[in-house]
This record gives structure tokens, C-alpha cells and sequence, in this order.
């Protein structure tokens, strides 16, 4: 694991000494919008006009952050349209490679070893991490954008006048709840395990896991009587808490310590999960392996013997019909 420094890889660990044994997650840099017309979006420049075949993304299976991409990936039918290279799950001293393995599908466009060697290509001098997901630009040569917020935004609209699935996951009317409720997921939820599993101090690791339970806590209680986040429509909300709960018994539990209960203890959160991995297209864009393997091996850290779990056994196929009460 490291960064690139004025364009040179460096192998380091978080820096966590300096924030009192916090991890605080860096700000993304690349921000560019693909639009229908290629006109510039929220942030960025203009110049990324939707078009088949055009872009290519950069994926780990283990991360969280690259699933939410890879499932509205899937939800919109882009698959044809958006070609895809994965990550080998182990991040080590060279950040993540296109080391072959299972389920590795290698760079296309200049066969890179090594993640980085992409940041290097979209930008010689480039300061910073060096993360997963990444949207390239086939005809540019460059980076779009590698902030999973913004991709699945663009993603969800840009390419529907050239032949996208139908299906909008952040309806216009809906936007202040979605982003409300997102916000408060990304802080207690999807980084919310990541704040307490790379946590260097007892305190703050425990003050970490305490907000995180009790926002699950009520999110059971919510799930209990409406069947998803945000009005009685899927949105992206709900696909942004999912790729968080899908790996919660099976890395975060142990690996990251939240394991004040297991997410199958939470009978309409785990019911809930189920639903969605058994959604049309969703299954297959989630890989325990690639899971298990990234966060048990790469984390030395944590995890100094690198041995993988062999659990848990978890039964997603059995239905996800979970009994609403009335609010
Ligand atoms: N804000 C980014 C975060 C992405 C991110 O942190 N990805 C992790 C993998 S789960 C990564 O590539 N980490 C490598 C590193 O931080 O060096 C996003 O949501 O797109």
C-alpha cells in the first residue's frame, strides 16, 4: 500500500500517527463528468460525451467503493458499453497490480503492472492515492473521474439516450433525501467500518464502533417498516449501504473488529441484503474471494499471518421477504 509523489511511487501505510490514531480518507482529485452531450458537469472540465466504447473502468472486486460502480454497472445494462479491467484482491507494497490470478482481468490499454502506472499516464506528476474506482477515457487518454459518489451519478443518466437500461436510482424529487440519508451511511456505514477497522488508538476505535451500531440499530428499525432506505422505490441509496453490508459478516466482523453483532443478527437488515444480492445482476458482481482475500492478506498490519477465514456460511439465497409493520 502506498501514494504517488510528484509522479514516484512510495510504499506507506495510513498515516495515522498524525491524526490521533483517526484514518481520515483524502479527497479524490480527478472529477470530470461524462454527460449526454459532453458538455462540462458539476466539477471538472467539459469533453467526456457519452458514447459506446468510449470509456473503460478499473475495478477491485473487494472494494466497496468499486462495487457501487460495477452495480449500477449492471442495473443500467452498460456492460457492452463500459469495458472493464480487475485488480488482483492483494494490495501490497506495489498498491494494486494486474498480478494474474482469479478473476483478474488485465489493463487493455497499456498493460500496466501496477494501478499507479495509469495515474502516471492520465498525469505524470500526479500527487496522491492511487485508488480504485477509475474511469478512463479510451479516446482522451485520461482520467475522468475515480470518485464512486460522482461515477455512479454519471452512470445512472449519461448514457441514456444511446441505449442504457430504464431505471433512474436518484430521481430528481428524491435527491435531498437520497443525499441526506447517503450522507449519514458514508459517515457511520461505508466508512464508518473502515474508521474503526484502521483505527491505532482504543479509544477512537471504540467511540467508532459504538457510532456504527447504533446507526445499524436504527436502520433495523427503519427497514422494519419501510422496504427501502428512501421512499418504497430501490435508489442509490440503498445500493450504497448494500455493497457496505454485504461484506460486514464476512471481513468487517472480524477483520475490522465491528463485531458487537454479526449482520445476520439484524433480522431485517440481513433480510434486506438478501434481496438485494438476489436483485437481477447483482450476485454476480460480488466475489467473497476477492473479498476475503484483499482485506485478510493486504492488511498486515491487522492482520500480520495473512490467513484467510474460512467462514462464515452465509445463506443468501434464502428469500429476502421480510414482514413490514405498519409505521
Ligand atoms: N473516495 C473514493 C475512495 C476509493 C477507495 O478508497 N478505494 C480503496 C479500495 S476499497 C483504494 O483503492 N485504496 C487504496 C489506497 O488508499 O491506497 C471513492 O469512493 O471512489
Amino acid at each position: 500500500m502506498g501514494l504517488l509523489i510528484d509522479g514516484k511511487w512510495h510504499d506507506q501505510w495510513y498515516d495515522t500517527g498524525s491524526t490521533g490514531g483517526n484514518f481520515v480518507r483524502s479527497d479524490t482529485q480527478f472529477r470530470n463528468w461524462i454527460t449526454p452531450d459532453g458538455s462540462a458537469g458539476p466539477s471538472g472540465t467539459a469533453g467526456f460525451k457519452a458514447e459506446a466504447g468510449r470509456y473503460h473502468l478499473y475495478v477491485s472486486l473487494a472494494c466497496p467503493w468499486a462495487s457501487r460502480v460495477l452495480i449500477l454497472r449492471a442495473l443500467k445494462g452498460l456492460e457492452q458499453m463500459i469495458s472493464l479491467s480487475v485488480v488482483n484482491p492483494y494490495m501490497g507494497e506495489h498498491g494494486w497490480t494486474f498480478e494474474p490470478g482469479s478473476g483478474v482481468v488485465a489493463d487493455p490499454v497499456g498493460q500496466a503492472q501496477y494501478l499507479y502506472e495509469i495515474y502516471q499516464r492520465a498525469q505524470p506528476n500526479y500527487s496522491g492515492r492511487v485508488t480504485v474506482p477509475l474511469l478512463w477515457d479510451l479516446h482522451g487518454n485520461t482520467i475522468v473521474n475515480n470518485e464512486s459518489s460522482e461515477i455512479i451519478r454519471m452512470l445512472n443518466t449519461a448514457f441514456d439516450g444511446i441505449g442504457a437500461r430504464k431505471g433512474d436510482y436518484a430521481p430528481v424529487e428524491l435527491l435531498p433525501q437520497i443525499d441526506a440519508i447517503n450522507a449519514e451511511v458514508y459517515d457511520t456505514v461505508n466508512n464508518g467500518v473502515y474508521k474503526a477497522g484502521f483505527a491505532t488508538d482504543q479509544h477512537v476505535y471504540e467511540q467508532e464502533v459504538s457510532q456504527l451500531f447504533a446507526y445499524l440499530d436504527k436502520l433495523e428499525l427503519k427497514l422494519g417498516q419501510q422496504r427501502y432506505l428512501v421512499d418504497d422505490r430501490i435508489t442509490e441509496a440503498d445500493w450504497r449501504l448494500f455493497t457496505t453490508l454485504i461484506r460486514f459478516d464476512a471481513v468487517y466482523h472480524g477483520h475490522f473488529k465491528c463485531n458487537l453483532k454479526r449482520l445476520v443478527d439484524y433480522k431485517n437488515l440481513w433480510s434486506y441484503t438478501r434481496e438485494l444480492y438476489q436483485w437481477p445482476g447483482i450476485a454476480a458482481t460480488v466475489d467473497f474471494d476477492h473479498i476475503k482475500q484483499h482485506y485478510y492478506r493486504s492488511h498486515g498490519t491487522i492482520n500480520p499471518n495473512g490467513i484467510v477465514p474460512a467462514g462464515p456460511l452465509l445463506d443468501l439465497q434464502s428469500p429476502g421477504n421480510r414482514q413490514l409493520a405498519e409505521a
